[in-house]
C-alpha cells in the first residue's frame, strides 16, 4: 500500500527547483526592466545632444514616441514580473501550508502546541517576503554591469566612479551583515520562543489569575523580552547606523560624478547631456544595493523563517497511509508495544501485548503514572511505538490513514477539549453535520436531554465567552463526538472523571450500547463503579502488564475506595488469557 504523504525532502527540493525556475524567469524579467530603464537617461542624453542642438522638433517627437513606448513596455514587464513574485508566494503558501501544519500538528503531539502556530507564522512571513520588492533587489544588482558598462560607454573616469562608487556599497553591506546578521537572528529566536511561551500559558489563565501567578510570570517573561529587545535594539541600531552611511556615501557619490563630469565639460572631452545621463545611471546602479542594505532585517528574518518551516518538515515523523483503509470489524491486537517518549530517559511503555474481540470492554487500571493514558494514545495511533505495533482487523493504527481511521475510533482524552464551534459541529466532529448521526450518538451518549437545555441547543458555540460549559457537560459531550458513527474501536480514558451519578450511568449505558454493536471498548478509569461492568481487566505497572484476563479471574483488584490492589500470587499472564 502507498505509504504517507510526500517526503519532506522531496517536498523542499521541488520547491527549490521550483523557485530556482521562477527565479530564473524573474531575472531575465529584470534583465528586460534594466535595459528599459535607460530610456530615461538615453533620452536625456538625446534631448540635449541632438535636440537641442538642431532644434528639430520631429527629432524629439521620435524620441518621445520611442522613450514613452519603451517606458510602457517597462510598466508592462514590471507588472509580470510583480505577478511572478506574487505566484512564487502564492505557491509556497498552497504547497506548504497543510503539510507544515500537519508537521506542527504532529510535532505538537511532543513537543507542545506553540510549533503549530509559529508555523502559520513563518509561512506569512515568507509569502510577504517573497510578494514584497526585496526579493528583487538581488535580481536588479545582478544586471548591475549593464549600468556600468554604459558608464564606461560615456567616459571610463566615469566608469571608475560607477565602479568605486559600487565597491564602497558592497563593502557597507559586508559590515552591515556581519554587525547585525547575529543580533536580529539571536533577537528573533528569543521572540518567537518567548512567544510560544506566553501562548501556551495563556491557556491556563484561569490558574494562573486564581493563584495570583502573574506577577512571577511577568518577571520571567520580562526578563526573556529584555533580552530579545537588547538584541533587537543592538542589531536594529548597527543597521540605521550603516544605513546612514549608505546614504550619506551615495549622496556624495552623486556629488562626485556631477564634479567628474564638470571637470570632463570643461576639458571638452563629453557632453553636457552625458553628465545628467551618468548622474541617473549611477542612481540606477547604486539603488539595488542600498535597498538590499535597508532591507537586509527582511532577509534575515525570512531566512531563519524558512530554516524553522525546513526543519519542522524534516522533522516530522509521523508518515502515514495516504489511501484510506476500508472499515474493518476484527480482533483488536497490541503486539510487544515499546514506547519512549522523544528525548525522554524513561520507557514509558516496556512490551505490552494482549488482543481484544469485537464486543469486548477492557479495563485498563494502575497506579497513576503507569502508563495507562500513553497507551491508549499509542492504540489510537496518536503516538508512533518505537517497537511492536497495535493492529485493528490486521491494520496498523499508526500508518492508517486519519480520515478513514477517525471513521473507526472514537477517543476521549483524559483532558477533553471542544474545539471552536458548534455542539453539533463538535459531536460531529467537525464534519458537515448529520443530524441523524449527531441525535443518534448524543442519544447514545445521554446527553441529549443535557444539550436541549443549553442557550441554544446543538446550536450552541462552545466558545461563546457569555457561556461555560461545565467539566461534567464537556465530558458527556466528549462521549458523544467519541461515539458518533459508532466506531469500532472506542477509548476512553477516564470518562467519568467528572461525572455525577446520572452521567456515570449515562456512560454505563453507552458502554453497553457501543458493546451491542460490536465494538471493542477500552475504558481507562480509577473508580471502581464503572469497572463492574467490563469483560476484561488489563492492570499496568510501570508500563508492563501486571494481569490481564476475565474480570471475574482478577480478584480483589477494585475495592471501593478505587484502589487497585494485585494479588501477587495469583498473577494471569496476559498471553495465556488472551490466547
Ligand atoms: N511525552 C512525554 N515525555 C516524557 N514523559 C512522558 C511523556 N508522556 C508520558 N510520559 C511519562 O510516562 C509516564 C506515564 O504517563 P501516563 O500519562 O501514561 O500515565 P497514566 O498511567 O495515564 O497516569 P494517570 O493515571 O495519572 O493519568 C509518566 O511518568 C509520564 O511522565
Amino acid at each position: 500500500m502507498k505509504v504517507a504523504t510526500q517526503p519532506a525532502d522531496v517536498l523542499i527540493r521541488g520547491l527549490q527547483r521550483g523557485f530556482a525556475g521562477g527565479l530564473a524567469y524573474a531575472a531575465f524579467l529584470s534583465f528586460c526592466v534594466n535595459i528599459l530603464l535607460l530610456t530615461v537617461p538615453m533620452f536625456m542624453l538625446q534631448v540635449q545632444d541632438r535636440v537641442i542642438v538642431s532644434r528639430s522638433y520631429d527629432t524629439l517627437t521620435m524620441l518621445l514616441v520611442i522613450a514613452v513606448g519603451a517606458l510602457a513596455l517597462y510598466g508592462t514587464i514590471e507588472f509580470i514580473r510583480s505577478l511572478t513574485f506574487q505566484a512564487m508566494a502564492s505557491i509556497l503558501a498552497r504547497r506548504l501550508n497543510l503539510p507544515a501544519l500537519q508537521a506542527a500538528v504532529s510535532t505538537s503531539l511532543e513537543k507542545g502546541s506553540g510549533q503549530a502556530t509559529q508555523a502559520i507564522r513563518d509561512l506569512n512571513e515568507l509569502r510577504y517576503f517573497i510578494a514584497s520588492s526585496a526579493i528583487a533587489t538581488p535580481l536588479e544588482a545582478m544586471w548591475s554591469p549593464i549600468f556600468l558598462a554604459v558608464l564606461f560607454a560615456f567616459h571610463w573616469i566615469y566608469g571608475l566612479v560607477g565602479l568605486a562608487s559600487l565597491l564602497i556599497l558592497l563593502l557597507l553591506g559586508v559590515v552591515s551583515d556581519m554587525l547585525t546578521r547575529r543580533a536580529l537572528k539571536e533577537a528573533n529566536e528569543e521572540g518567537v520562543a518567548s512567544i510560544n511561551e506566553i501562548s501556551a500559558t495563556l491557556r491556563h489563565a484561569e490558574t494562573i489569575e486564581a493563584m495570583g501567578m502573574l506577577p512571577a510570570l511577568s518577571s520571567r517573561w520580562r526578563a526573556k523580552q529584555i533580552a530579545m529587545l537588547e538584541h533587537l535594539d543592538l542589531g536594529t541600531r548597527r543597521g540605521k547606523f550603516i544605513a546612514a552611511i549608505t546614504r550619506a556615501s551615495r549622496m556624495t557619490m552623486q556629488l562626485s560624478i556631477y564634479a567628474t563630469g564638470a571637470v570632463l565639460i570643461i576639458r571638452h572631452e563629453v557632453s553636457a547631456g552625458t553628465l545628467m545621463a551618468a548622474s541617473i545611471l549611477l542612481g540606477r546602479l547604486l539603488a539595488p544595493f542600498d535597498s538590499m542594505i535597508t532591507d537586509w532585517r527582511q532577509w534575515v528574518l525570512a531566512a531563519a523563517a524558512w530554516k524553522r518551516v525546513r526543519e519542522l518538515l524534516q522533522s516530522q515523523s509521523s508518515q502515514r497511509q495516504s489511501v484510506p483503509t476500508p472499515a474493518t470489524q476484527g480482533d483488536l491486537v497490541i503486539d510487544r508495544l515499546v514506547y519512549a517518549p522523544k528525548g525522554g530517559e524513561q520507557t514509558v511503555i516496556k512490551g505490552v501485548s494482549f488482543t481484544l474481540e469485537p464486543g469486548e470492554v477492557l479495563g485498563l487500571v494502575g497506579p497513576s503514572g503507569a502508563g495507562k493514558s500513553t497507551l491508549a494514545r499509542l492504540i489510537v495511533g496518536v503516538l508512533k511505538p518505537n517497537v511492536g505495533g497495535v493492529y485493528l482487523d490486521g491494520h496498523n493504527t499508526y500508518l492508517w490513514e486519519r480520515g478513514s481511521f477517525g471513521d473507526m475510533v472514537g477517543y476521549l482524552p483524559q483532558s477533553v477539549s471542544l474545539l471552536d464551534g458548534t455542539i453539533a459541529e463538535n459531536i460531529a466532529r467537525m464534519r458537515k453535520p448529520d443530524p441523524h448521526a449527531i441525535l443518534e450518538a448524543a442519544r447514545i451518549a445521554g446527553v441529549h436531554e443535557l444539550i436541549g437545555r443549553l442557550p441554544l441547543g446543538y446550536d450552541t458555540n462552545v466558545a461563546d465567552s457569555d457561556f461555560k460549559l461545565s467539566g461534567g457537560q464537556r465530558q458527556r459531550i466528549g462521549l458523544a463526538r467519541a461515539l458518533y458513527g459508532m466506531p469500532r474501536l472506542v477509548v476512553l480514558d477516564e470518562p467519568n472523571a467528572n461525572l455525577d451519578t446520572e452521567g456515570e450511568q449515562s456512560l454505563i449505558r453507552a458502554i453497553n450500547a457501543a458493546r451491542e454493536s460490536g465494538a471493542i471498548v477500552i475504558l481507562i478509569a480509577h473508580r471502581p463503579s464503572v469497572m463492574q461492568i467490563v469483560d476484561k481487566i488489563l492492570v499496568l505497572r510501570e508500563g508492563r502488564v501486571a494481569q490481564f484476563g476475565p474480570r471475574s479471574a482478577i480478584s480483589g483488584m477494585i475495592t471501593p475506595a478505587g484502589v487497585v490492589e494485585l494479588e501477587p500470587s495469583k498473577p494471569v499472564p496476559a498471553r495465556e488469557v488472551s490466547a
